[in-house]
């Protein structure tokens, strides 16, 4: 099941700098891992903003739900989930 996920990213500008570029590692070092194993299949910065626009590929919904909410970042981000299907005229076989 694919979903596209884009991320908002807010950290508290209060967040002592040292804390903000641990996050950020342990953040990056699970994306990828998920990317690697083929989870986040697609990762885009969102222009202008700290802020992303990704696609999963997930087992099921609360696949999805474990993963987003495991996430480092988790708890600073606002995250909008859209569900994908595939579009008949997609010539790509692994678009499902
Ligand atoms: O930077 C972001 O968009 C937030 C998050 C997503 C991947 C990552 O490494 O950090």
């Amino acid at each position: 099941m694919l979903f596209q996920v884009e991320m908002d990213v807010h950290l508290p500008h209060d967040m002592p700098a040292e804390r903000a570029d641990e996050l950020k590692r342990v953040e990056k070092a699970r994306c990828q891992q998920l990317m690697r194993d083929g989870t986040w299949r697609h990762l885009w910065r969102i222009a202008g903003r700290y802020a992303n626009v990704s696609v999963f590929d997930v087992t099921s919904h609360d696949a999805l739900h474990e993963i987003l909410t495991s996430l480092p970042l988790f708890p600073f981000m606002t995250m909008k989930v859209t569900a994908l299907c595939r579009h008949p005229s997609s010539i790509r076989d692994d678009d499902r």
